[in-house]
């Protein structure tokens, strides 16, 4: 089938690819000429595994190519998935559609009769309803569906080529029918297939999306109570995690969600929400996002703390800038509104990646960044834990020891072997684990290491602070 993908950004780029794998003829269009420029040379524009093997095969099988033109890409198929960006819009909560409208008014002088537009962005509920009406002025014999994305960054390909389910909401039994031919190959392998209206399809993706932010949030306040109590939160995450009715999965407590999906898409469902007079339905995910925005400055007053109450002339090394492995998307990154929090204090601040260097240079140029670990901590009163990139969790903690000025380490993902980091003679901190080396002992003099026999305070890393 001849289709196209208009926006090749993170989601674009990987349902290009994909649906080039599937056998489809696919033309990608974006707006961006230097990005049209490097897909067409099959090199990925951002760090994801599988993409560049992907685009390597696809392109040179001549099943994939890009343009600018959407003009060229309304005349090329009748079938158009549009995957542009809804960001938050800059002085409200509210989903920022413009990208979308304009992918849809540019095509639609030239959509060939029975084109099919499928949006894949993720948008306020009624937005396809909204398009559909549009189009029925300007381009009458086209037809609007959507069927939302559920990729994540880092494991795109997978997700894409091996999806949990696909969702569509169609307005025609036409419809239905190119949606089930062109994931053809998914739904042979047994895929959950749901057909709904557009609206539910719409509301599926926030709602899922809602969920999991509630979830990772509910996990990093039970780390508050647990600091509070003097209690293990990630003992916690697991003992409760058993329970099948919970799960594990997105129970990760820490530094808290980031990206470009989670903060905006839980501001954006409020605020649609509430124009639809359901506000108060929904009015918890401002406190999912107050407690996720806590996490961030809770980990600095951590850290603040561990260094003996001012960052001023302090170095500190950050390990992460992405706002997850395996990406190098730096959009509302954890690590990088810590790093620079930090840097703002007064802190000399070297942050390392494995990916997301350039990005972060971009986005916080008043960092300074190094491509080598024990380069970013050299010379450091703190190595802040901010990304759980896997390369972290090898790092060997004695040689890391020899390199900095003060071993003092905050995992703010609790991601770390901590016994080994503490038998190399680190001392760690980590939110809701006030009793790691002694942290509340330290903290308050009332803690569960009170009377303590045998630690030698001289030797206990955490004293030196
Ligand atoms: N990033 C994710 O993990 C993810 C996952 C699922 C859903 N989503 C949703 O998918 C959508 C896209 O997200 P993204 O992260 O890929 O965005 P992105 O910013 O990485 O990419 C958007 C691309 O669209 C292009 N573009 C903008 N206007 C255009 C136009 N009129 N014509 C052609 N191209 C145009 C931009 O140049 C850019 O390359 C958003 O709605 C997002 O919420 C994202
Ligand atoms: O237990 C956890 C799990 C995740 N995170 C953080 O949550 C954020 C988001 O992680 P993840 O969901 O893995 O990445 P995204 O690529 O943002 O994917 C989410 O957002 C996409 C865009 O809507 C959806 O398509 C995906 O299904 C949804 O998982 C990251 O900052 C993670 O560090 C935690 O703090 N704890």
């Amino acid at each position: 089938m001849k289709l196209t993908v208009i926006g090749t950004g993170y989601v674009g780029a990987v349902h290009a690819a994909c649906m080039a794998e599937i056998g489809h003829t696919v033309l990608g269009v974006d707006i961006n000429p230097d990005r049209v420029d490097l897909l067409n040379r099959a090199k990925a524009p951002m760090h994801e595994p599988g993409l560049d093997e992907l685009l390597t095969r696809t392109v040179a099988s001549g099943r994939l190519r890009f343009t600018t033109s959407l003009a060229q890409a309304a005349r090329f198929a009748g079938l158009h998935f549009i995957c542009v960006g809804t960001p938050q819009q800059p002085d409200s909560p509210a989903a920022d559609v413009r990208y979308v409208d304009a992918a849809v008014e540019g095509m639609a002088p030239d959509l060939r009769p029975g084109s099919l537009v499928v949006g894949k962005s993720t948008v306020p509920v009624g937005t396809a309803a909204r398009l559909a009406a549009r189009l029925r002025q300007v381009a009458p014999q086209a037809e609007i569906a959507w069927n939302p994305e559920f990729l994540r960054e880092g494991s795109a390909v997978r997700d894409t080529l091996w999806p949990e389910r696909l969702v569509v909401g169609v307005s025609s039994a036409r419809a239905e029918a190119v949606l089930r031919d062109v994931y053809a190959p998914m739904l042979r392998g047994g895929v959950p297939f749901f057909c709904t209206d557009p609206s539910t399809a719409e509301l599926v993706k926030v709602a899922a999306n809602s969920f999991l932010a509630t979830k990772i949030s509910f996990i990093n306040a039970m780390a508050e109570v647990c600091d509070a109590a003097g209690a293990d939160v990630t003992t916690l995450a697991q003992a409760i995690g058993e329970d099948s009715r919970i799960g594990h999965p997105f129970l990760q407590p820490g530094l808290g969600f980031g990206g470009s999906c989670f903060p905006k898409d839980i501001r954006a469902f409020a605020a649609r929400a509430e124009e639809l007079g359901a506000g108060k339905a929904v009015a918890f995910l401002h406190e999912v996002d107050e407690i996720n925005t806590r996490q961030r400055r809770r980990t600095v007053d951590l850290a603040r703390a561990l260094v003996g109450g001012s960052f001023a002339d302090r170095n500190v090394g950050v390990l992460g800038a992405a706002f997850k492995p395996d990406s190098d998307d730096v959009r509302d990154s954890p690590a990088l509104a810590v790093a620079d929090a930090v840097r703002a204090e007064g802190a000399e601040v070297r942050v390392h990646d494995p990916a997301a260097l350039d990005n972060a240079q971009a986005a916080f140029p008043e960092l300074k960044y190094t491509s080598v670990v024990p380069e970013a901590c050299d010379g450091a009163d703190l190595v802040l834990h901010l990304t759980p990139w896997r390369e972290y969790a090898e790092i060997d903690p004695a040689l890391l020891a020899r390199v900095v000025r003060r071993p003092l380490l905050v995992d703010a993902r609790n991601t770390l072997d901590v016994q080994a980091w503490q038998q190399a003679g680190w001392c760690v901190r980590a939110l809701g684990r006030p009793g790691l080396n002694g942290a509340h002992r330290h903290a308050t003099g009332t803690g569960p290491y009170d009377g303590l026999i045998g630690v030698s305070l001289e030797s206990d890393p955490c004293m030196s602070s």
